[in-house]
């Protein structure tokens, strides 16, 4: 029998080796972008204590890989060496950084397919939904490259004759960047691409479930030229993030924190960085309402609800979370919606035809199930759906829809992130906006309607940081993503998300004749 075992750079090759899973590293050994290593300048590495966690496939529990649980010591190496790399990558000129970004987007569409595979194998998406979005990840390379070039300063017209007032845009450091496990890829395009361009240095933490994307990003980074210890990759178990995640926030050489994830860890990251005044960017979970109003073309906002609800199996910050229907069309969008749910085809997203995989681990599956339990207990009606799917996989639950939906439930205020759709009838444009408001959460919020006089009073009432009109799909690297209320600080996209990487300096010069 051929053995397989590791190579210094985290390759495999033949050989014996005791603590690799040799079926997986076979089956999985022609992806040549899965690593077994973290990345740390410019190097592939092991944590210092030896300890390894094991990344497996939500479809079918398939161990796909062991690498590094990292603790404070590996994070202060990454931390030593991109403070060491901030001083070169932040004074070599914008045109070079734009050009270094370009080798690495290049190398990332021309890696498209494997790094669609393997969001797929350890996130679990349809297998055309990890193609989109390695898309839309790489756009965002695409956009910071040429932004890159554009970050200029001001002269600013003062009343004083014998001053001239400057102000320069600087890079703010060593970053600290903090990820989800749903969009293992472009959240962090998102985020990194904004931050070299500003001329900032990166330790990127993954996601403890999704952190094979984020090291064959790496390596392309890598293989586009990017310098030692710009881009730094650290790996850590749920277990080890608490330690990891406290260090990026307490160090001060650590100027700012990026983080994407749930409220409950934003607000622990946002304590922890306040002692030292760092910067920070939370892009955290929203509760967006779908409102569909009697003028709106019915078919149009039933494929949206389809395609903005199931993406990534309803694991999407941006995903509707309450469906407020008019009275006046609410009987023919839940009989079309129903009609579109049962065509559907829930499975491994690696297989054809499959558009709803599995949900990231059991503890989503449990919310999931306590959430629609929770509903049915205090009145809730399930149309379709309404429980797991152990024959398709563990992780698995049916697409749903529930109606009756009261403000007692906990579905009614908690991010659902599952393939549920709940719905609540209304009468008046007043009453939507009532319930529409009435959550902490300000991420998104979509609006249905025929009548452009409504559609810009709805859109300026609504207290999200987002609006889509007769649209399902608003992200596009082009654009400030993010929230308002409990759904965090800060954009990320567009012109505005590099604003997150920099400071302002202001140099008066005086005296002047
Ligand atoms: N606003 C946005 O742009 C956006 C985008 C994607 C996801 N999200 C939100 O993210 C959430 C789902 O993602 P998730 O489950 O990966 O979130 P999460 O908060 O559990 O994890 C996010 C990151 O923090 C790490 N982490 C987990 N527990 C930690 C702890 N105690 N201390 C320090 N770090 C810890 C994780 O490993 C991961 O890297 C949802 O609420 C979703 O709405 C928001
Ligand atoms: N779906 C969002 C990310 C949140 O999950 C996006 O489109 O960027």
């Amino acid at each position: 029998m051929i053995l397989y075992r590791l190579n210094t750079i985290g390759h495999i090759v033949k050989g014996n080796s005791s603590s690799v899973i040799m079926n997986q590293l076979r089956k999985l050994s022609h992806l040549h972008l899965i690593k077994q290593r973290a990345y740390v300048d410019g190097k592939w590495v092991g944590a210092s204590t030896e300890k390894v966690f094991q990344v497996s496939n939500p479809a079918n529990g398939e161990i796909l890989s062991e690498i590094p649980d990292m603790n404070e010591k590996d994070v202060e190496a990454a931390t030593k060496a991109a403070l060491t790399a901030f001083k070169k990558w932040s004074n070599i000129r914008p045109y070079d950084r734009s050009k270094l970004m370009r080798n690495w987007f290049d190398l990332m569409v021309k890696n498209q397919e494997t790094l669609a595979q393997i969001i797929t194998l350890e996130g679990g998406k349809p297998y055309a939904e990890s193609v989109a979005e390695v898309n839309y990840g790489n756009s965002y390379i695409e956009f910071y490259a040429e932004e890159a070039k554009r970050i200029n300063g001001e002269i600013i017209s003062g009343t004083q004759p014998t001053k001239q007032y400057f102000v320069t845009s600087n890079p703010i450091g060593v970053v600290g960047l903090i990820t989800s496990f749903n969009f293992p890829l472009a959240m962090i395009t998102r985020k990194l691409s904004a931050a070299l361009a500003a001329g900032c240095t990166c330790i990127i933490k993954p996601s403890t479930d999704t952190p094979l994307t984020a090291l064959a990003m790496a390596e392309l980074a890598h293989q586009a030229g990017i310098p030692k210890g710009v881009v730094n990759v650290i790996t850590g178990s749920h277990g080890s993030n608490a330690s990891i995640v406290g260090y990026l926030c307490s160090n001060p050489d650590v100027k700012g924190i990026s983080f994407t994830g749930s409220v409950e860890v934003g607000k622990i990251i946002n304590e922890r960085c306040a002692p030292n005044i760092k910067r920070v960017c939370l892009e955290l979970g929203g509760n967006a309402p779908f409102i569909v109003y009697n003028s709106a073309n019915v078919a149009n906002a039933v494929q949206s609800a389809i395609s903005s609800k199931f993406r990534c199996s309803g694991q999407a910050c941006v995903a509707p979370n309450r469906f407020l229907v008019q009275d006046g069309i609410y009987d023919c969008f839940i009989e079309n919606l129903l009609v579109e749910i049962g065509k559907l085809k829930m499975g491994d997203g690696s297989h054809k035809d499959v558009k709803v995989g599995p949900l990231i681990n059991v503890a989503q599956v449990e919310k999931i199930r306590h959430l629609v339990e929770d509903a049915v207990s205090k009145g809730a009606n399930v149309l379709i759906g309404g429980r797991k799917a152990p024959l398709v996989g563990d992780l698995f639950y049916e697409p749903t829809v529930i109606t009756d939906i009261r403000e007692t439930m906990h579905i009614y205020r908690e991010e659902i992130f599952g393939p549920v759709i709940s719905i609540l009838k209304f009468r008046t444009e007043e009453e939507s906006l009532l319930v529409a408001n009435q959550t902490d959460l300000g991420l998104a919020g979509y609006i249905f309607s025929g009548d452009i006089n409504q559609i810009f009073r709805v859109s300026k009432e609504l207290e999200v940081g987002m609006v889509g009109v007769n649209e399902g799909i608003i992200s596009a690297a082009e654009i400030p993503f993010g929230g308002i209320k409990s759904s965090g600080i800060g954009r990320e996209g567009g012109h505005h998300g590099l604003r997150e990487f920099l400071d302002y300096k202001y140099i008066c010069v005086g005296n002047l004749n």
